[in-house]
């Protein structure tokens, strides 16, 4: 089989840069490995760019990168419009942030359109397209307008939310029908395939049989695939980048105070706000860890064009400086805040130096710093993870001590209690967590979709004679919405 994956974000095989986002760094190996080709956007725009598709190849791996200038006219309406300004907050139920227009809708579709044709000069008979995230729902029925039979699956990075939710895109009964074009649609968690399953039965009036949907577009099944990591790579990486120089200089800074450690995209969805107002909040109840434990946040800009991250951004600084003013002393300062990306190197050393990982998302698909940070401890004397009950993650990482973000109070108390974990306990949560990693890794999760996409399509393939007389065999909800969909 030869595999072309897609997403708007890809990473270059630069393991000593930062990482935009969990998509392009959990990617990066698997498809190194693969020898896949990979498609992405180059974050370059060029006008009369959806008249000839503009792509720059270069080797990756065993296979290849394919960085595709997108559309001058679109890209804003896409990338900043649709995609980040609509999808992104839907997505992650902040529908109060929603600004959808008619025309970055249409930017959006465009560049789907767009991206379809860029992808049939990498199409042949035996090809497998996997097309990643909320940027591309209509990539697979753009596809199979241009005729495309072969495989195509779907995975969602992000959480899919319940049906109001959903309703509140303009265009949600759009997008949801395009999608029923892929053979396979992953999620992260079973929460989120019911709620699109919920949406497909309710909301289109489809029939729904043991996660197969029929559609005009034959069957696709609905599954789930919580994305992974290497926990052994990010171990040995934790291991070796103790000695490097801002590990180092870290440790030192400390003199035997604690340290716990946040690591986040500048995303409203990440709960930053929150937990640093739980840290203030565990100051002013416990005075005794001030100077004993402090905060390292990182807080990698994204998305800065976008009028919310800027506005979060602002206010993220008001609110540091100000606990900061409040708590801090001549020689101590309670929070680090770094507004800066690293190399994941250095990020796996930082986490092992740190004794508790503060991971406190409102809404996240996975978290990949939650699994990392617990892949990257001293398994002799390993750190705690607390972490949101809302974060994907938290569905394996059970063992981590689960918090509500919304509770600042419940958040001090239980950072506290991490920070003074005795070490059976902390290893015997750190146990439970890192097998739970060391069974679901990345390359489980590439390899098992890929898998699932052959026998779904497979399946489709078989069904087709059956769709021939759809009121017989799929009975559906509803006359009318029979009528629109099949
Ligand atoms: O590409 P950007 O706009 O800079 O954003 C970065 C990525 O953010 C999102 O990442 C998600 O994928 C992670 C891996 O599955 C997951 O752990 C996390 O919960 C998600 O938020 C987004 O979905 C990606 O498309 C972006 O590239
Ligand atoms: O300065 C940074 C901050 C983050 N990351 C990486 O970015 C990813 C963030 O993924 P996550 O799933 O936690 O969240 P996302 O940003 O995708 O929403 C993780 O692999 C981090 O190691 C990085 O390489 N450098």
């Amino acid at each position: 089989m030869n595999l072309v994956v897609v997403s708007n974000r890809v990473a270059r095989g630069m393991a000593n840069e930062p990482m935009t986002g969990g998509l392009a760094a959990a990617l990066l190996p698997v498809v190194e490995e693969s020898g896949a080709i990979w498609v992405g956007s180059s974050g370059r725009v060029r006008d009369g760019a959806h008249k000839e598709p503009f792509a720059e190849i270069e080797a990756l791996g065993a296979g290849a990168l394919a960085l595709l200038d997108l559309p001058a006219a679109h890209y804003g309406g896409y990338y900043e419009g649709f995609a980040n300004s609509a999808l992104w907050p839907a997505l992650h139920s902040r529908t109060d942030l929603i600004r959808a227009s008619r025309e970055d809708y249409l930017s959006y579709r465009e560049v789907n359109a767009f991206m379809a044709r860029a992808l049939m000069r990498f199409r042949k008979p035996e090809t497998a397209f996997w097309i990643q995230d909320y940027h591309f729902l209509a990539l697979g029925a753009e596809l199979r307008d241009l005729g495309v039979s072969q495989p195509i699956g779907f995975f969602l990075h992000t959480p899919w939310p319940d049906r109001a939710t959903v309703g509140a895109v303009p265009q949600h009964r759009e997008l949801v029908t395009a999608m029923l074009a892929y053979d396979l649609i992953g999620f992260q968690t079973e929460h989120d395939c019911e709620n699109f399953l919920s949406y497909v039965q309710s909301d289109l009036g489809l029939t729904v049989a043991d996660g197969v949907v029929a559609s005009r577009h034959g069957i696709s099944r609905v599954a789930v695939f919580p994305i992974g990591i290497d926990p052994e790579k990010f171990a040995q990486q934790a291991a070796k980048a103790a000695s490097h120089p801002d590990v180092s200089r870290l440790r030192r800074s400390l003199n035997g105070e604690k340290l716990a450690i946040g690591v986040d995209r500048l995303d409203y969805s990440k709960g930053l706000v929150n937990r640093i107002n739980a840290f203030d909040r565990m100051w002013s109840l416990q005075p005794s860890l001030a100077r004993t434990a402090s905060l390292l946040q990182i807080a990698t800009p994204s998305r800065g064009a976008i009028e919310a991250y800027g506005d979060l951004q602002s206010e993220l600084a008001r609110l540091v400086s100000d606990v900061n003013g409040r708590h801090g002393e001549v020689d101590w300062t309670p929070i680090r805040y770094l507004n800066k990306g690293f190399g994941q190197t250095v990020l796996a050393g930082l986490y092992r130096t740190a004794q508790v990982g503060v991971v406190t998302p409102l809404h996240d698909g996975m978290n990949l710093v939650a699994k990392e940070y617990v892949a990257a401890q001293n398994p002799a004397d390993p750190g705690v993870l607390v972490l949101s009950k809302f974060a994907g993650a938290a569905n394996e990482l059970d063992a981590a001590l689960l918090v509500n973000p919304h509770d600042i109070e419940g958040m001090a108390r239980t950072i506290a209690t991490a920070l003074s974990m005795p070490l059976t306990e902390r290893r015997m949560r750190w146990e439970e967590m890192m097998a739970k990693l060391r069974a679901s890794t990345i390359q489980n999760w590439f390899a098992d979709f890929v898998d699932a996409l052959q026998e779904s399509h497979a399946d489709k393939e078989a069904s087709v004679p059956l769709m021939v007389e759809p009121p017989t065999l799929w009975p559906l909800h509803s006359a009318n919405l029979g009528a629109r969909y099949h």
